[in-house]
């Protein structure tokens, strides 16, 4: 067995999961385990280097799970492919092999990836520690990139590393030259292919350029590729595996479970109540402590920050893409040095700023996808150490999402149809993640990576297992045809919100002048509560049986009308797929859903009448 240290950072040191790979594609991949039983990783030729590397450039003292066994392979030759969660510790697997000499392979580091401000970030930390390291992007001047390619010709004073954009390595010709000339005198490395999954069209961010690094291999057969990422399930394996052509590589994949991680949901409440609640959040779990809020757009978070700050005296300041370079350099620099506590910005920029003692990540706006949400709370806990994640749901949200992604398809440019379903489930996913309170929160989060947890390794980290025995299962098969058949009733012609209002029974004016309280299913959900009547709801949009459709109106803006899909009331019935959990409702509970809806409860049965006359 290996000796040295895996620490107890963010990620477990399971490494013995396996995939499936279709041996149509390539042939079978060891698994990480394998490498483990076969090889003491400690006894390579080049472990004594990388000891001293890690202590004397890194200054850290030990590794985390396959970092070893990713640094090995690489070193000696081999293809590699790292799937490793979000702070994992995926940059030292091809940084510290780099800055080292006895590897198999001599030269420079070719670091491939898609965000400049990444590579912005990687390179001052790398240069910081004395790495010889060059940059390659649109951002270079012509006296830069006249300087790095003479640098790299002349040879004399390599780089250990250059890094570049997918696009640069695609449109430049005297970097293809260079890297010929490289390749020819034996001085290239590697290959590092970082955010792999961008080559990948089943991916979510797949990106034109990246399809093309097949040309890697191509022309360069005995340069080895590292390829790394940390969202990728099955198919996005198969695909990146395929497309680099690496089927030999040393595949290495550990849980993408993150214990330091507390997951919550809670429901969303209205703007100024749920910003109070946020503020009471951080005030008694983490004063002093640094924390990012998502929201879904520019004016939100300039709103939220400012409420933070304004009412209830927190050190906030917001981030997004409309701020100048000089705006955002200066919450940068606030937030690392404590001048600012919490980050409010938009996913987009999020990516941007990186700090390891990011204590709790707030969805102040559920994420677009399963995927982002992972990506975003990633941020959270890289120290390893406790960390919050609570994302405030409202179906409503759900709703602006979708319809957002409509819009883009009309507005922007070319959504295809597909690319518009995929979108679409993907905020399904998240729907369904914040309604399920009946299954551990690990669970839906890492089968979303095709992993199987065990719900007792939670240990009461999410707010399912801690609430276990509050929640209450029910079948909603009748409810949800109830809703079918009210929703055709109303034509296509009113809002979600409009027909919660009578499916829940109210008699206010809107539902009256209309005659919809005279409607068979006017109050068929009375007594269910506002809250589970949005799960519900919420349910059926899931199930792609409701979904909400955009009018343009006279004054040119859109409404939203709900109206039933392609699914009948029939197909509601013979599926067993109509159960909701929800939290079982004290007597209070229910006293209060009946007041929210101007309903009062009977004394007698306690079940709930319309007692009004
Ligand atoms: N062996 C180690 N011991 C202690 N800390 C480590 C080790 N390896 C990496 N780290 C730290 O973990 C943090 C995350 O590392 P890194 O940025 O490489 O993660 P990543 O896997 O690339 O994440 P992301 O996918 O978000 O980019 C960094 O602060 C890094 O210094």
């Amino acid at each position: 067995m290996p000796t040295y240290d895996l620490d107890d950072s963010a990620v477990t040191t399971d490494t013995s999961l396996t995939l499936t790979l279709p041996a149509a594609v390539h042939e079978p991949i060891p698994s990480s385990s394998d490498s483990q039983e076969n090889n003491d990783q400690t006894a390579t030729p080049y472990y004594r280097e990388i000891i001293s590397v890690l202590a004397s450039t890194f200054r850290l003292q030990s590794f985390r799970a396959n970092q070893l066994e990713a640094i090995n392979a690489t070193m000696s030759g081999k293809d590699v492919f790292v799937l490793m969660p979000t702070g994992g510790g995926k940059s030292l697997c091809y940084q510290l092999p780099a800055v080292c000499k006895s590897g198999s392979t001599q030269g420079v580091t070719v670091v491939i990836s898609p965000l400049i401000s990444l590579m912005n970030d990687q390179v001052t930390s790398l240069r910081n520690k004395n790495v010889e390291v060059e940059l390659w992007n649109s951002e270079n001047s012509s006296d830069d990139v006249y300087a790095i390619n003479r640098r790299l010709n002349e040879r004399q004073d390599l780089p250990s590393m250059l890094y570049l954009t997918p696009e640069k390595l695609r449109e430049s010709t005297a970097l293809k030259s260079t890297l010929n000339g490289l390749s020819e005198a034996g001085l290239l490395s590697r290959f590092v292919i970082d955010e792999a999954h961008c080559i990948s069209t089943w991916g979510r961010d797949f990106r034109d350029a990246y399809a093309k690094l097949d040309w890697l291999r191509a022309t360069y057969p005995d340069v080895p590729i590292m390829a790394l990422t940390a969202t990728a399930n099955e198919s996005v394996i198969n695909d990146i595996i395929q497309r680099l052509n690496i089927p030999d590589c040393i595949f290495l994949k550990q849980s993408f479970n993150r214990p330091s991680l507390h997951y919550e949901v809670r429901e969303k409440k209205k703007k100024l109540i749920l910003i109070k609640e946020i503020a009471e959040f951080i005030g008694t779990r983490h004063a002093n402590e640094t924390g990012i809020v998502y929201c879904f757009s520019r004016k939100e978070c300039e709103e939220v920050a400012q409420a933070l700050r304004d009412r209830h005296g927190l050190k906030a300041q917001h981030y997004h893409a409309k701020m100048t370079s000089a705006q955002k350099k200066l919450v940068q620099e606030q937030w690392q040095s404590g001048g600012a506590h919490v980050i409010v910005c938009t996913i987009a920029f999020a990516m941007g700023i990186d700090n390891a003692d990011v204590r709790f990540v707030v969805h102040y706006t559920m994420p677009k996808s399963m995927d982002a949400y992972y990506q975003e709370t990633g941020r959270a806990g890289r120290d390893g150490r406790p960390a919050d994640c609570v994302l405030f749901y409202h179906f409503s949200d759900a709703m602006r999402l979708m319809n957002q992604i409509k819009h883009d398809r009309k507005l922007d440019m070319p959504l295809l149809e597909e690319d518009e379903k995929r979108l679409m489930d993907n905020v399904r996913q998240v729907m369904d993640y914040c309604m399920n309170i009946s299954q551990c929160r690990r669970i839906q989060i890492l089968r979303h990576f095709d992993e199987v947890f065990d719900q007792k390794d939670c240990s009461k980290r999410c707010d399912v297992c801690k609430n276990d025995a509050q929640v209450t299962t029910q079948d909603i098969t009748s409810e949800a045809i109830d809703v079918v058949h009210l929703v055709r009733l109303m034509l296509g012609k009113a809002t979600t919100h409009h027909c919660k209002a009578v499916f829940l029974g109210s008699k206010k004016h809107r539902v009256k002048e209309k005659g919809h309280d005279e409607l068979p299913g006017h109050g068929k959900g009375r007594g269910m509560g506002q809250v589970v009547v949005d799960q519900l709801f919420g349910k059926l949009v899931v199930m792609e049986v409701l979904h909400e459709k955009e009018i343009l109106n006279g004054t040119g803006f859109f409404n939203y009308y709900l109206q039933v899909t392609r699914h009948s009331v029939e197909s509601i019935e013979f599926t067993d797929n109509y159960c909701l959990s929800f939290p079982a409702r004290t007597p209070s509970q229910r006293i209060a859903d009946a007041e929210n809806e101007r309903i009062h409860l009977c004394g007698s049965c306690c079940s709930v009448h319309d007692t009004r006359a």
